[in-house]
């Protein structure tokens, strides 16, 4: 079995028992659930930078990204710094992160926040919006055409964008449909983690225009997103190269200064 099996077998198990432990009711309830979401892909069509900055302690690919700094000054960096948006991993098993981080983003930060999350089910898309999310994360190699309806067609029911993630040219003609917001092209390929933005340059021509264009892992430099702007990516979701430094803030606010002043 592959990694991403394995993540999504866990998945159907912690769902199915956090479905029993807190009612849906209770998450409707949330004071986060009726407030007013901000909307990423607008933000990224009209941003000159479309920093996604993401929150993220491991991985399977890296046992240890960062487990030192906190999840609010992060948040609190990231925005001043002029991110589009901030990414912040909930997987608790593979990524250490969790619900609580969302939450604490949440209270710290205005800009949108994307969950993110291998989300199978609709009660995590609930948990989503009682926990401050204004965007969720749909990953095309583990879902259905018809799963990828229903759930991109609830988020969008609850006011959440969609980003939907693909990694070849099946999944991405398997998922366009007119309910997600924005097209992810995920340069690391998560069942064997080799990572190349070669796979977001030769996706970029069968994306629709309608689609925000989202280009995802493995960016490390200003020159990589140079080079994929004439593609048509105006969304860039960056992790490790900011959260392996001991200030992830700080790496970013250097980062988007340099692409700011790149011609
Ligand atoms: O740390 P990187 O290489 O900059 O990548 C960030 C983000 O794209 C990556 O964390 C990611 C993309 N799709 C995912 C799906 C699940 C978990 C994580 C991810």
């Amino acid at each position: 079995m592959n990694i991403l099996d394995k993540i999504i077998v866990d998945k159907r198990i912690e769902v199915t028992l956090k479905k029993e432990l807190i009612p849906t009711k209770q998450l409707e309830n949330s004071v986060l659930f009726d407030r007013p979401t901000t909307s990423l892909a607008t933000a990224l069509r009209n941003s000159d930078t479309g920093i996604i900055a993401e929150h993220k302690r491991r991985s399977p690919s890296k046992a240890v990204i960062n487990q030192k700094v906190s999840v609010q000054d992060v948040a609190l960096d990231y925005e001043s710094a002029g991110a589009c948006g901030m990414s912040v991993l909930t997987d608790g098993k593979y990524f250490g992160g969790s619900l609580d981080d969302l939450l604490l983003a949440r209270a710290s930060v205005q800009m949108p926040l994307l969950r993110k999350e291998f989300i199978i089910d609709t009660y995590q898309i609930l948990e989503a919006k009682a926990y401050g999310a204004d965007v969720i994360l749909l990953i095309a190699a583990v879902l259905t055409r018809d799963e990828i309806k229903v759930l991109s067609e609830f988020a969008k029911s609850l006011s959440l964008d969609v980003l939907l993630e693909v990694h070849n040219l099946e999944e991405l003609e398997k998922s366009i449909m007119p309910s997600l917001d924005m097209l992810g092209v995920n340069n690391r390929n998560l069942k064997t983690f080799e990572v190349s933005t070669a796979v977001s340059k030769s996706l970029s021509k069968h994306i629709p225009d309608d689609f925000v264009k989202v280009s995802e892992s493995g960016i490390s430099s200003v020159e990589a997103i140079k080079d994929l702007q004439p593609y048509g990516y105006q969304g860039f979701l960056i992790g490790e190269n900011f959260m392996k430094t001991e200030n992830p803030g700080a790496s970013a606010v250097t980062f988007i200064n340099e692409l700011k002043n790149e011609p």
